[in-house]
C-alpha cells in the first residue's frame, strides 16, 4: 500500500523527529537523496549545467545543499534566487563548492533544472516572480526535478491554480504527499521518488492510500476447491433498455471476466437478445413488466448502465434497492437516485460509481469544482449520502466514511471512451458478489479496470469491449496466475 499524507500531517511528524536530532540533519538527508536522483538523471555529472530555482524557505534549502553535492562532483551549478530571503547556510555551502548565483536566462541552457521554489509551506496560487520562473522552466529543454512537490501544486490535495511545474521526477521527502497521487497534481509530478529521512515511525494514519498489485493480489477472492458457481458469487445485473442495449452487454461482460460465479441479467426484450447473443454464459430473464421477482437469488446487484430514467427504470431501481444485498449504482440509476434520494435508505451497503457530472447532481455541487477538488467532494458525498463513492475520472478515487480515501494509480487516458464505465460497473459488481466490501470491491475493481485499459490500449485507442477482454490478463498480472487454485 502506498500511503500519503497532508502537509500538516507531515509537519507534525517532522517536528517530533527533528526534536530528537541535531539541527539540519533532516535537510542533509533530503539533499543527499535529491542529489542522487539528479545524478542518475544526468548520467555523467561532471561538466553538466544544473540550474537551481531557489525560493525563500527550506524547499530552497534542500535544492541548495543538493546543488552543493552536484558541484563537488564537477557540475556547473547556478542558483536563481527567487525569494525575499534565501536559506543562508545552504547558499554558503553551494558557494564553497564552486556554485554561483545566476540570472534566470541560465534556464535556457540547463541540462537539469531543480525546482526548489516552494514545497509543503506554500499557500495558494504562486505569486510573482515564481509564476514567470515556472513558465520559463517548463518551456526550457532541460528536465525538471521537483523538490518535495512540484511548485504550484497544492501538496495536500493535488489542486493546481495557475502555473505549476511539470516535473520529470519529483523527489519527495519522508513520505508521499496526497497531492502527488491525485490529479492534476499527480500529472505534474512525473515519476515520484521517495527519500527516507526517518519519518516513518512518527506518521499518523494516512490521508489517502493507493493499492499496489500486491495489495490487490491479497484482497482478490480465490475460488477454493469446494467452490461452485453459487459460492463464487452470483451477480444480478439490472441494466440496458430498448434504447441502450450496449451498456447491458458491456456490464455483463465485465462481470463475467472478473470472476463472478454466475451473472443473472434482467431487462427488456432488446438488450436481452443482445446479452444472450454475446454471453451465452449469463442466465437471462426477460422482464415483461418492471419486476425482478423472477430473477432468482443473487449476492449483489449492478444497477443502472443504460437503464433509462423513466417510470420503468424507477420501478426496477426501487425493487433492486429494496433487496437485502449490496448494490452498485451506476449511470442512469444515479440520475434516478439524485431525483429521489430516499431510494438510498436501505438495509444493505451501497456503492455508487459516478463521474463528476453525475456526482454534481447527487450532492448539488458544481461539476468544475468537483473536477478541481476530487478528494474533497468524494469524501463529502460519502458522508452526506452514507454510501461508498467511486468517483471516476483522471484519478479515480474511492471514499468511505472514516477510511483513508483510496486513489487509483493504474489507468490510462485512453480509457476515457464510451462504455468503459459499464465494464467497470461489471468488474466491481463481480467483486462485490464474491464477498468483497464496497470499499475493497471499488478500489480493486478500479485497479484491475485501469490495468486492463493499459493492456488493451498499449498507447493506442481502445474500445470498452477490449477492456473487458483484457480483465483476465490484468488479474493474472497481479496474482501471478499460478496461485489461483
Ligand atoms: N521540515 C523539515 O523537517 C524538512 C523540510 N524539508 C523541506 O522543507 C520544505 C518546507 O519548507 P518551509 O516550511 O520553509 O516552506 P517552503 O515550502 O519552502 O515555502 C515557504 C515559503 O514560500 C513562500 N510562499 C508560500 N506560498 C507562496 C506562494 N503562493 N507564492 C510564492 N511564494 C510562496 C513564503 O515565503 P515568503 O513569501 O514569506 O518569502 C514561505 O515562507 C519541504 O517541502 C521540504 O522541501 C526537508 O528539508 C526535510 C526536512
Ligand atoms: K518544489
Amino acid at each position: 500500500m502506498r500511503t500519503a499524507y497532508t502537509a500538516d500531517q507531515i509537519r507534525g511528524a517532522e517536528h517530533e523527529l527533528m526534536a530528537r536530532l541535531p539541527e539540519g540533519t533532516l535537510m542533509q538527508r533530503a539533499a543527499t537523496g535529491l542529489a542522487a536522483v539528479c545524478a542518475d538523471l544526468l548520467g555523467r555529472v561532471y561538466g553538466k549545467r544544473v540550474v537551481l530555482l531557489v525560493g525563500s524557505g527550506d524547499n530552497g534549502g534542500d535544492a541548495l545543499y543538493a546543488g552543493e553535492r552536484l558541484a563537488r562532483r564537477g557540475a556547473w551549478v547556478g542558483a536563481v534566487l527567487a525569494g525575499s530571503k534565501t536559506h543562508e547556510a545552504g547558499l554558503a555551502a553551494l558557494m564553497r563548492a564552486g556554485g554561483r548565483v545566476v540570472e534566470r536566462d541560465a534556464l535556457e541552457r540547463a541540462d537539469l533544472i531543480v525546482d526548489g521554489l516552494v514545497g509543503i509551506g506554500a499557500s495558494g496560487a504562486l505569486r510573482e516572480p515564481y509564476r514567470a520562473l515556472v513558465e520559463e522552466a517548463n518551456a526550457a529543454r532541460g528536465p525538471i526535478v521537483a523538490v518535495d512537490v512540484p511548485s504550484g501544486v497544492d501538496a495536500g490535495s493535488g489542486r493546481v491554480e495557475g502555473p505549476a511545474v511539470r516535473a520529470r521526477v519529483t523527489v519527495t521527502m519522508g513520505a508521499y504527499k496526497t497531492g502527488l497521487l491525485v490529479d492534476p497534481g499527480a500529472e505534474h509530478a512525473g515519476t515520484v521518488e521517495l527519500v527516507d529521512i526517518g519519518l516513518g515511525a512518527h506518521l499518523p494514519d494516512p490521508d489517502v492510500a493507493a493499492l499496489t498489485g500486491a495489495d490487490v493480489d491479497v484482497l482478490l477472492p480465490r475460488p477454493g476447491n469446494e467452490s461452485d458457481k453459487y459460492r463464487r458469487g452470483v451477480l444480478g445485473v439490472a441494466a440496458g433498455s430498448d434504447t441502450f442495449t450496449g451498456a447491458a452487454v458491456l456490464a455483463v461482460g465485465g462481470a463475467l471476466r472478473a470472476g463472478a460465479g454466475m451473472v443473472r441479467y434482467a431487462g427488456p426484450g432488446a438488450p436481452v437478445a443482445q446479452v444472450r447473443a454475446h454471453w451465452p454464459e449469463a442466465v437471462v430473464t426477460e422482464l415483461e413488466r418492471p419486476s425482478i421477482d423472477d430473477v432468482g437469488r443473487v449476492q449483489a446487484w449492478v444497477l443502472g448502465p443504460g437503464l433509462g430514467t423513466g417510470d420503468w427504470a424507477h420501478e426496477v431501481a426501487a425493487q433492486v434497492l429494496a433487496s437485502s444485498v449490496p448494490v452498485l449504482i451506476d449511470a442512469d440509476a444515479l440520475t434516478l437516485v439524485a431525483r429521489d434520494r430516499g431510494l438510498l435508505r436501505r438495509p444493505a451497503p451501497v456503492l455508487i460509481t459516478p463521474h463528476a457530472g453525475e456526482l454534481a447532481r447527487l450532492i448539488r455541487a458544481d461539476r468544475d469544482d468537483i473536477e478541481a477538488a476530487r478528494l474533497e467532494h468524494a469524501r463529502r458525498a460519502a458522508a452526506e449520502l452514507g454510501v461508498t463513492v467511486l468517483l471516476k475520472g483522471s484519478t479515480t478515487v474511492v471514499a468511505e466514511e472514516s477510511r483513508p480515501v483510496r486513489v487509483n494509480v493504474t489507468g490510462t487516458s485512453w480509457l476515457a471512451t464510451g462504455g468503459t464505465g459499464d465494464v467497470l460497473a461489471g468488474v466491481a459488481g463481480a467483486l462485490l458478489a464474491q464477498g468483497l466490501s464496497c470499499y475493497d470491491a471499488a478500489s480493486c475493481g478500479a485497479f484491475l479496470h485501469g490495468l486492463a485499459g493499459r493492456r488493451a490500449a498499449e498507447g493506442a485507442p481502445l474500445t470498452a469491449a477490449d477492456v473487458a477482454t483484457a480483465v483476465p490478463a490484468a488479474i493474472r498480472a497481479v496474482t501471478g496466475g499460478g496461485r489461483l487454485s
